[in-house]
């Protein structure tokens, strides 16, 4: 399966978006006659940048507006000026699209002669013309119109370009592609888009988002495509208003998105005739089977003191390595003060922080080559010869995501990496059973990819963003989770450092999970036993309480037991209920939460995450 993106996807020197585009993993790019504007270069000097970057010019795109215009020779005359650009370019196909100018005069008959005359005269060069229907073209933005049009022009040079944006963002079914002759379809653009209403044009212009961000049933576009037999290139092409991550960023999420997307298709419809290398399908998430933390040996002095006070305590230590095991239950917080190595950059660069994540999942290997066939890159460091070679990839922030499975020699690295410490006296077991959740914070215009990242690599679902209420500025958070939740995660996404989130990032140059939060199956024994260590709750004002009181017609004995303990409080219709407890921030970093979930309750407390932002807020501000 070739894949392509259109210029016009990224904003960016032409330079930096083919460097960028090639090293996603994509075959070609659709040149756009904006790209002459901006470059200043003549369309052979492009078509040899685009192929010294080792990509193919898919197609190219052109303002011209044809067919349907009044003036039917003027724009032949435009029409054969656009063939001398693509000749030079070297590209083997002319996207021409629906018109939207209120000119133009429809009529299927008479645009199918014009677009008969053009591809004749493509056809004399060795060219060929797509033409797009778009959602907003003022006469042709069904598909079904765009295909009657094609076959009565009956020309071999002349087929469709489909773009998913066009055909769904109308809500027209996609059915009717699969009885489109493969042949006849030149050319398939895939773009994502919110379930919003607004005019179209604008729609187009600024909203065009990556597979799986949007509302749209892409699959289901894409399987009626394939269905038909279609072999030709997959195309990316995104415009986006909001403020776009990296160029570099943008290729990755959208390689990633677009093979995702190919995959599930052959998934879920196995007779279609993909070419694209087997990968194993997206794995499960059974367990955190274990969160990484960087800190010097003073930092880790004073992070074992937090975890003590948790109610964890020392139970091995590595045979080769500054490592140290902390457990309580099935939750295990590795310490790693290496003097060397990647989590003492990790360190350097982040101070005290979460360098590495491990997920128990039912095949390590497979799950890291899901992960590598989508554009992730493995992660390796040197071993010493008792190491186990434990499947990884990088992940947000540059962080290190593991994997562990039962099935191999893996589910034996407690054992054969670490010796066992004396049993430590005096800790209290806190009741901490499991990780409920981890919260990564990440730039906003990032948001989308990472969110894409984790739905691509593994078995979860997506929940619709939310936005977090935070006077400092825009915070929004998505939060994905396994059908069982057995695994969650929360990503906040800022674009300032007035922000809760924001500060963190900045105060940690980019470190990724701000916090983690344990389950306990009793938040109030839980805080009956930290009150007997030197556990500090994260103070909650008085007012959040009558607020609370007030919204859920709560006991006053229940609520004095809430306030005694500073737990925060939700709960959802089905009466669902969530107990949260904050502990305060470590220096000016990450926090821990200790949760409760009673009868089902599914969310993060998301009506308590302002009363938690500004009580950490006035910490600070102290
Ligand atoms: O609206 C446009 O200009 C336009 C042009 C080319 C496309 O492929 C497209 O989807 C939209
Ligand atoms: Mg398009």
């Amino acid at each position: 399966m070739k894949t392509s993106i259109s210029s016009l996807s990224v904003s960016d020197t032409l330079e930096d978006k083919l460097a960028a585009f090639a090293a996603a993993g994509f075959d070609g790019i659709e040149i756009s006659e904006q790209d002459f504007a901006v470059q200043g270069s003549t369309p052979s000097e492009i078509g040899k940048l685009v192929r010294d970057h080792g990509l193919d010019v898919t197609l190219f795109q052109t303002t011209l507006a044809l067919p349907g215009m009044p003036d039917r020779a003027r724009a032949l005359t435009q029409l054969e000026r656009r063939l001398d650009i693509i000749s030079a370019l070297d590209a083997p196909l002319l996207l021409l699209k629906a018109p939207s100018d209120p000119q133009s005069l429809g009529g299927i008959d008479r645009m199918a002669d014009d677009l008969r005359n053009a591809a004749e005269r493509a056809a004399a060069r060795g060219l060929r013309i797509g033409f797009e229907p778009r959602a907003q073209a003022r006469h042709i933005n069904d598909y079904r119109d765009a295909w009657e049009i094609v076959r009565r022009a009956d020309h071999s040079a002349l087929g469709l370009v489909l773009d998913s944006f066009h055909v769904l963002a109308r809500g027209l079914s996609p059915e009717g592609i699969r009885a489109i002759p493969a042949e006849r379809i030149f050319h398939v653009q895939m773009a994502d888009a919110p379930a919003v209403e607004m005019d179209l044009d604008f729609k187009s212009r600024g909203f065009r988002q990556l597979p799986g961000e949007g509302d749209l049933p892409l699959l289901t576009f894409l399987r009626a495509v394939l269905a038909t037999g279609y072999s030709g290139a997959l195309g990316l092409d995104l415009r986006q208003d909001r403020s776009r991550p990296s160029t570099r960023n943008l290729a990755l999420d959208g390689y990633r998105a677009l093979v995702t997307l190919a995959d599930a298709a052959r998934r879920a419809e196995p007779s279609l005739n993909l070419n694209l290398p087997a990968f194993p399908p997206p794995s499960r998430v059974e367990d955190v089977a274990f969160v990484e933390f960087t800190a010097n040996e003073d930092q880790a002095r004073s992070l074992g003191h937090m975890l003590s006070c948790l109610g964890f305590a020392p139970v091995a230590k590595h045979k080769s390595r500054q490592v140290a095991l902390w457990q309580q239950n099935d939750i295990r917080i590795v310490v790693n003060s290496e003097p060397t190595g990647y989590a003492h950059s990790a360190q350097v660069m982040h101070g005290t922080s979460i360098c590495d994540i491990g997920l128990t999942v039912p095949d390590a290997e497979a799950a890291a080559r899901r992960a590598e066939a989508l554009g992730a890159r493995r992660f390796h460091q040197t071993r010493h010869p008792d190491e186990m070679n434990i499947p990884a990839v990088r992940g947000v922030g540059g962080s290190v995501l593991h994997f562990l499975d039962r099935k191999s020699d893996l589910r034996r690295v407690w054992k054969r990496e670490f010796v066992p410490l004396p049993q430590v006296t005096g800790v209290k077991q806190a009741g901490l059973r499991r990780i409920d959740h981890l919260a990564q914070v990440m730039q906003l215009n990032e948001l989308p990819g990472w969110a894409q990242f984790y739905a691509a690599l593994f078995d979860v679902d997506k929940a619709s963003e939310t936005r977090v209420a935070d006077a400092g500025g825009p915070v929004r958070s998505r939060a994905l989770q396994t059908e069982d939740g057995s695994f969650r995660l929360t990503m906040n996404g800022v674009d300032t450092h007035r922000t809760f989130a924001g500060r963190f990032l900045s105060d940690s140059y980019g470190a990724s999970v701000q916090h983690i939060a344990f389950h306990t199956d009793d938040i109030f024994e839980t805080a009956r036993v930290l009150a007997t260590t030197r556990f500090t709750a994260l103070p909650i004002p008085q007012s959040y309480y009558e607020d609370l009181a007030s919204a859920f017609d709560l006991s006053d004995s229940f609520v004095a037991d809430l306030v005694a303990a500073n737990i925060l409080y939700d709960r959802d219709p089905l009466g669902g209920e969530f107990f949260q407890l904050y502990s305060m921030p470590h220096g000016d970093g990450f926090f821990f939460e200790i949760v409760s979930r009673k009868s089902g309750y599914n969310g993060y407390g998301a009506r308590n995450a302002p009363y938690r932002t500004a009580a950490f807020k006035r910490l600070s501000t102290r």
